[in-house]
């Protein structure tokens, strides 16, 4: 294996092995568009995958762009998200243009139905739908149905899953329940497809077959699925076989229903009309109003049945999944959402002492309006109906300016709609049902040639009201008893179909979604084991673990095994934390405990305390606020970054390499670090990403040291004492810091030496010099406790300024770039405050900075700040403190703390608290760091700086 490959391999293994990818693209502009022969076909194949491309391009082209299919194959096509074009084609113009025929021939399946048809026929279909849907009866027949499959079938299942533990697919789950609830409301049978065993249906089946082969028809020529439709092959024969499924089930429930309706009028017993199903409605339907629709012909009521269920069942469902999905994602929404269903629901129903009428419930439901704009957004960004296609009947000029002829096919991704900048503003791709709150907190109203989800003009979904309702029932009654969380690592994105529904993978019966109860059912203390029990359960359910703290007023007493002292309080609350590290700082210490822990890291300022710390933190904080050492750090940073990392990255960008980003930082900052504390450059970072004894040691070392702060202690101590596992290890990595830094002094000693004897040396230079060589000529008369000629000192010292240093800081960065590419609103804001402040001379490369230029234009970027500030309040490098009182003590919280007892500030969950940082705490929002005079806001009192804190933030 030649050199590069074993670097190839190598950058694979480790990529595997963190957690963070990145890939480095280059913009879609540089891809070929219209080719040969071939038409568009390759560029738009190639653009598939990347949504926010096509969404660019078609920003780009002013929301309208033209498509050219392959030479011959009929397939060019005109993609619009205008709204004015859509307003025109759709309302104003609406009798100029229809599905098309080429629309009516891809969904054959289907049959005549209101879906499909055009002019009277429609018209027809139209207004005779309508009818049934506005009827009070229908609507609350609808709910009723709804109501009773829900607290009679839906939540008794999910209290099974739950005890069980089992992890459930919520789409499927949603799609039985809505494949139920439309057949009672369509044919007035329930077919029961929810339940324990999961029975599987043929008419379910034959629709989702149906599906799959329509979507790959609009994707292959005409030509070739006409050919293989006549052969009977792949895709097609699915179809054909669907269709005989829909004749074949519907037949039956025409003819039970025809026996039904006879037996009635035998009896002379006729049912209260209001409240018919679908199926009798049309049957009985007054042929003198629609004369088109023919009710005694089964073919029409075999288009009804399926057009019935097309326009229920996925549609819902499908909606009701991704917004259980965003929510999961979007706890602060989840919380606003609970919080206005138990304040508008009367009392009545939360004690259970009557059971609501429909209507009740109704206009309870009616003024649940951030629910409302919470799945009004959740369908403007995964919109159930993904595209609609239309044809002009006679040419036409669009207001767009774009002139099309008769029959031509015009496409509107609605699913890109959503996504657009130029319609919805920059925060489009935000999920933000506030968006949907006008002022005076009323739904704010929004054209619906804009929010097209439900399409437009006089084709816009009659359904739409009652699937709002629907909805917002299924929501507020499993909000009010369930917890649902997604199941950690599970990728969830859309899949191409009529509807638009969620790939989960290619295991059929994978679930997404878990169910749980409230943390209040654990089994919390138990005899002798104390609370470790639960950990296990604790550290996979942050978001409980948050729960808890917030109730506990910020502060938690853990209860370990009996006798293993590993009680500890665990707190969040400013006020402690102000208490036990600022006014009180004198009464506490990191502890006897955690010094024995990192014990391999020798007396670091992070692990001493009182005199020794007190000489180490100054002598440190002299050479740290030394402007020349500022500089000299800036000056390694940046050459590192032009000489170093962008010709990396330019290259992998060009290979198409993906690369770990979280490793090339370690490396960068390795390199930097090592400069800054001894001047040589272990140049971790380049092609062959080497590997370094001593990098690889502090890795070990790190890893240890966790496992010991989670065992007891006489676990570890007899692990040491037989050398084993992660012990063997801490003892090995020791050895190497040992090793490591030995060569580094004896180096440094030796050309200090050598600078003394030259006596052209000149002194002014003292003023840069690195770590290493601050501490070996340090003047001890200042810190008596500090012994510069002693290796061990110096060896703990070059250690402590890696740790310190290199970890801390490319973790903050692999975060934060992970962060921005989530959240492409925040990078492109920040790349505008780059370019805005960015001085002339720079961008046009005339003259290089000084390290003083760029750390005052760097400076200047506050939002960049506030970015990489919110970055680390959710992602803290160090995400837990400790400390320990030398006397006991009681805290402001009320907790009385024995001396030596273990206080344990876990500053991962501080960051996350929403009673310290506000409903959307859980959000990334660097806008929260500005404030209103566009500063960098104060940090709140309780939250301290380090005192490289500041240092750091301007390397970064
Ligand atoms: C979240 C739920 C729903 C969404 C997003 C939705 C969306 C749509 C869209 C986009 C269309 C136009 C389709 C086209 O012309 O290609 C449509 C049509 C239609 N929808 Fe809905 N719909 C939903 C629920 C329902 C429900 C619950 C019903 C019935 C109770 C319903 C009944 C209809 C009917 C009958 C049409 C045909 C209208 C026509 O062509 O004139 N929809 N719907």
């Amino acid at each position: 294996m030649d050199k590069l490959n074993v670097s190839q391999v190598k950058r694979e293994r480790s990529a595997k092995k963190h957690s963070v990818y990145l890939h480095i693209k280059q913009t879609v502009q540089s891809y070929p568009w219209n080719w040969p022969v071939l038409g568009m076909l390759p560029g738009v194949l190639v653009r598939l995958s990347r949504i926010d491309d096509i969404i660019s391009v078609l920003e780009k082209n002013n929301l309208t762009f033209l498509l050219k299919g392959p030479w011959f194959a009929k397939m060019d096509m005109l993609f619009t998200v205008d709204p004015a074009n859509i307003q025109h084609m759709l309302s104003s113009n609406f009798s100029n243009y229809n599905k098309g025929p080429e629309f009516k021939e891809l969904i054959d399946v289907f049959g005549g139905s209101i879906l499909i048809a055009d002019g009277e026929l429609w018209k027809n279909l139209r207004m005779s739908s309508q009818a049934i849907l506005s009827r009070q009866g229908f609507q609350n027949m609808s709910m009723s149905v709804t109501t009773s499959k829900l607290k009679d079938v839906l939540l008794p299942l999910f209290s099974r899953f739950s005890e069980d533990g089992t992890i459930l697919d919520l789409q499927e789950v949603f799609q039985r329940f809505m494949f139920d609830t439309t057949l009672v409301t369509t044919i007035g049978s329930d077919p029961q497809s929810l339940s324990t065993e999961m029975p599987e249906l043929e008419l379910a089946k034959a629709l989702e077959n149906a599906g799959e082969a329509i979507v790959f028809r609009h994707f292959i020529p005409r030509f070739m699925w006409k050919f293989q439709t006549w052969m009977g092959l792949g895709q097609a024969t699915k179809l054909i076989d669907a269709g005989a499924t829909f004749d074949r089930v519907c037949a039956k429930y025409i003819l039970a229903k025809r026996k039904e309706i006879q037996e009635i009028d035998h009896h002379h017993d006729h049912p209260d009309g209001e409240s018919e199903d679908v199926l009798t409605y049309f049957m009985n339907l007054d042929t003198s109003k629609y004369e088109l629709l023919k009710p005694s012909d089964d073919k029409f009521l075999r288009d009804t049945i399926v057009a019935s269920i097309l326009a229920m069942r996925d549609t819902t469902s499908t909606a009701l999944t991704w917004f259980f999905w965003l929510i999961s994602e979007n706890p602060y929404v989840e919380a606003k959402i609970r919080q206005e269903i138990n304040t508008n629901l009367p009392k009545a129903e939360s004690s259970q002492e009557r059971s609501w009428s429909a209507i009740d419930r109704k206009d309870y439901l009616n003024k649940l309006v951030y629910l409302h704009g919470a799945l009004f957004e959740t369908m403007r960004l995964y919109p159930p109906i993904p595209f609609e296609c239309t044809s002009p009947i006679k040419s036409d000029v669009l207001p767009s300016g774009h002139r099309i002829e008769a029959n031509f096919s015009i496409i509107i991704p609605i699913y890109l709609m959503g996504r657009m900048k130029s319609i919805w503003g920059e925060d489009a791709l935000q999920f933000k049902p506030e968006r949907w709150i006008s002022e005076t907190g009323k739904l704010r109203h929004e054209p619906s040639s804009k929010f097209f989800v439900f399409n437009s003009g006089p084709r816009i979904c009659p359904g739409k009201n009652l699937a709002m309702l629907v909805m917002k029932n299924v929501v507020v009654e499993i909000l009010q008893n369930y917890d649902i969380k997604l199941v950690k690592g599970h990728k969830v994105k859309p899949k191409p179909r009529l509807v638009l529904q969620m790939k989960h993978g290619l295991r059929k019966h994978f679930g997404y979604l878990h169910i749980k109860q409230t943390l209040q059912s654990y089994h919390w203390n138990w005899p002798v084991l104390g609370m470790l029990p639960a950990v296990p359960l604790w550290l996979n359910r942050i978001d409980d673990l948050i729960w808890v703290i917030e109730k506990n007023n910020l502060t938690f007493l853990f209860k370990g095994p009996w006798f293993t002292r590993m009680d500890m309080l665990f707190t969040v609350d400013p006020a402690n934390i102000h208490h036990m590290l600022s006014s009180n700082f004198s009464n506490y210490i990191k502890g006897p405990e955690f010094r024995e822990i990192v014990d391999v890291f020798g007396n670091a300022m992070f692990n001493t305390e009182a005199e020794l710390w007190r000489n180490l933190r100054m002598s440190t904080q002299v050479i740290l606020s030394r402007q020349s050492f500022q500089n000299f750090s800036m000056s390694v940073t940046t050459s590192k970054i032009k000489d170093v990392l962008l010709p990396l990255l330019s290259r992998f960008s060009e290979e198409g390499t993906i690369v770990d980003l979280q490793d090339v930082f370690r490396r960068f900052m390795f390199n930097t670090t090592v400069v800054t504390t001894v001047v040589s450059d272990p140049q971790s970072l380049s092609t062959e990403m080497p590997e370094f004894e001593l990098a690889k040691a502090l890795e070990d070392a790190g890893e240890a040291i966790v496992i010991r702060h989670l065992i007891p202690r006489f676990v570890w101590k007899f692990q040491r004492w037989m050398r084993l596992g992660q012990e063997k290890k801490l003892i090995e990595a020791g050895a190497t810091f040992d090793r490591v830094c030995a060569k580094y002094i004896l180096a440094k000693r030796e050309e200090i030496r050598a600078q003394e004897i030259d006596h052209h040396h000149d002194h002014s230079d003292e003023e840069s010099e690195d770590l290493l060589t601050y501490f070996i000529k340090l003047d001890t008369s200042k810190y008596e406790l500090l012994k510069p000629s002693d290796d061990k000192f110096l060896r703990d010292t070059i250690l402590a300024s890696i740790v310190a240093m290199r970890d801390t800081t490319s973790t903050a960065l692999t975060w934060f770039f992970w962060l921005t590419s989530k959240n492409p609103h925040v990078e492109a804001k920040i790349r505008q405050e780059i370019n805005t402040n960015l001085p002339k001379a720079e961008s046009s490369q005339e003259r290089p900075w000084s390290a003083n230029d760029r750390k005052e234009y760097l400076n200047k970027l506050v939002y960049l700040h506030g970015a990489l500030f919110e970055t680390m309040r959710l992602y803290p490098p160090i995400p837990f403190e400790r400390s320990s009182p030398i006397q006991s003590d009681v805290l402001p919280s009320g907790h009385r703390i024995e001396a030596n007892f273990t206080i344990i500030i876990p500053i991962y969950l501080m960051g996350r608290m929403r009673s310290i940082w506000g409903e959307d705490a859980v959000e990334f929002k660097p806008e929260r760091w500005i404030s209103e005079t566009g500063d960098l806001s104060l940090l709140p009192s309780s939250l301290h700086l380090t005192p490289v804190q500041e240092f750091v933030l301007v390397s970064i």
